[in-house]
């Protein structure tokens, strides 16, 4: 079954994102790193199922769980979430003009419902959501004071970054603790919107619990809508390969490929319902003090039931560069929409190169035939010299060249990409074969589809609509 959804049709225009004639939502972010706005959320308020479902770990020794449901057990955490839904509608009541959410919220709970009973196979008015809880630790309320105080009045020494949604700023709780205060920004869009996208966001972020994933502290829905996450001290990943003058080694790099691997197999792979995040790029990754890598910004992320094999969307959003073919051409969104994304950030990190360029060339299209002809010297990032393992990078290049496959059903899993970057199960499946002088991959991939051009087509055309 395929979901189609069709979200707001508002569209934001501030640069460099635009939308092309084709529909598209595009970020065009790795020209430059002005702020990446985004128009839509798809995800009800509530029925986007992200209070009944949960994906945990506890991060110092990771053993991945499923959600626990617990019918009839009011626990604080079950109280915890309803408090924050009926806080965040009555602030919308008090502060926003326009407040569909209260009656979104009784429909979002419909939706839940009716999910709910069919994933349990009952009558819908069978299943009671209000005693569906999950075990979880909790999170802050902050007060706008408490935020305030922390960031020194949100002072512009204290920002860390600004996305196309949202200022970050750095902060100093009162028991000392350093955070990382995200401020949503009035912009555009609608007041109700941005209280969507918050819920939404919270709502995926609040329930994930993994060393590769942004942790978040608290929230805030008091002057304005903050998220509090664990603060970052290296940044973004795009700071530390584009915008530094030391050039970062091989082995952190590697780590950081591996543990961005590691994030997405767990959103994909170990949470109740899948968690597609759509917006994988350098800038979403962030480093912590020992350089492990967090996959961050859960702005655009999507809850993906089992029964579902994809999303289709519209209009599409993402940035320019990491789209997979077939969700910028159909708007299907499923794992493998990030897988490609994933390659594309794991060839920025082997060629030290921007998804796109400041000359407007795709990375994927230049790295292609790099790939295919197995030309590391040419392919990999000159500021690494000689220095970096081989088969680690050959490994590397190969699992970049089948995330990009054109065809979303030849992208490996995220699971087989850990597998293939930590060399798991030896190169022997996954060796080269050559033909014609040429090195081809041939774990599992089909050889004529893998040496289409229509990707390069696909892309092109896409690239002239966005660019027109
Ligand atoms: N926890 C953190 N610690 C340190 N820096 C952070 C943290 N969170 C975000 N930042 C910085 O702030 C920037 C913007 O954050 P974020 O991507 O969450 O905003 P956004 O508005 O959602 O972005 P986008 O345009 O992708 O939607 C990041 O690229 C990063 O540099």
């Amino acid at each position: 079954m395929a979901v189609e959804e069709t979200g707001r049709e508002t569209v934001e225009e501030i640069n460099p994102e635009k939308e092309s004639k084709s529909g598209v939502v595009m970020r065009s972010e790795s020209l430059n790193d002005q702020p990446s706005p985004r128009g839509v959320l798809e995800i009800p308020v509530l029925g986007s199922d992200s209070d009944a479902s949960s994906c945990s770990s506890n991060s110092s020794s990771y053993s991945p769980k499923k959600p626990v449901f617990q019918k009839g057990n009011r626990d604080s955490y079950g109280l915890q979430w309803k408090n924050i839904i009926e806080n965040i509608k009555k602030k919308s009541a008090r502060s926003f003009s326009i407040i569909p959410l209260l009656s979104s919220y009784e429909i979002s709970r419909k939706n839940l419902r009716r999910k709910l009973a069919k994933l349990h196979g009952s009558e819908e008015e069978d299943v009671d959501i209000d005693c569906i809880t999950v075990s979880k630790p909790s999170w802050k309320n902050f007060s706008y004071s408490e935020l305030a105080a922390a960031t020194e009045n949100f002072s512009p020494e204290n920002l860390l970054g600004k996305g196309g949604h949202a200022e970050v700023y750095k902060g100093r709780l009162s028991d000392g603790q350093i955070v990382a205060v995200k401020k949503l920004m009035r912009n555009k869009k609608e007041e109700e919107d941005r209280a969507s996208d918050f819920l939404s966001e919270l709502g995926i972020i609040a329930h994930i619990n993994h060393p590769n994933a942004a942790h978040l502290i608290g929230f805030s829905i008091d002057g304005g809508l903050h998220l509090v996450l664990q603060f970052s001290p290296h940044g973004s990943l795009t700071s530390v390969l584009f915008g530094s003058p030391e050039c970062l080694d091989w082995k952190t790099r590697f780590k950081v490929a591996i543990g961005i691997a590691e994030g997405l197999k767990y959103l994909h792979h170990d949470c109740h319902r899948r968690i597609i995040h759509r917006d994988i790029k350098a800038s979403n990754i962030l480093l912590t003090q020992d350089y492990e890598a967090q996959i961050s910004d859960f702005g655009l992320a999507k809850w993906l039931p089992e029964n579902w094999p994809h999303h289709v969307v519209h209009p599409i959003e993402g940035t320019f560069g990491y789209l997979a073919p077939e969700y910028f051409m159909h708007g299907i969104v499923d794992e493998k929409t990030d897988v490609f994304s994933f390659g594309v950030l794991l060839l920025e990190i082997l060629t030290g190169r921007r998804a796109v360029d400041s000359s407007r060339q795709s990375l994927v299209i230049w790295a292609k035939p790099l790939l295919e002809s197995n030309s590391v010297k040419e392919l990999v990032d000159p500021r690494l010299e000689d220095n970096y393992d081989p088969t680690a990078m050959k490994r590397a290049m190969l699992t970049a060249s089948m995330c990009i496959n054109h065809l979303a059903s030849m992208r490996p899993s995220m699971i087989r990409v850990t597998e293939l970057l930590k060399n798991e199960d030896g190169l022997a499946e996954f060796q080269q074969k050559t033909f014609g002088g040429k090195a081809v991959i041939v774990d599992g991939c089909d050889l004529q589809d893998y040496t289409r051009t229509s990707y390069l087509n696909d892309l092109n055309r896409h690239m002239q609509l966005v660019m027109e």
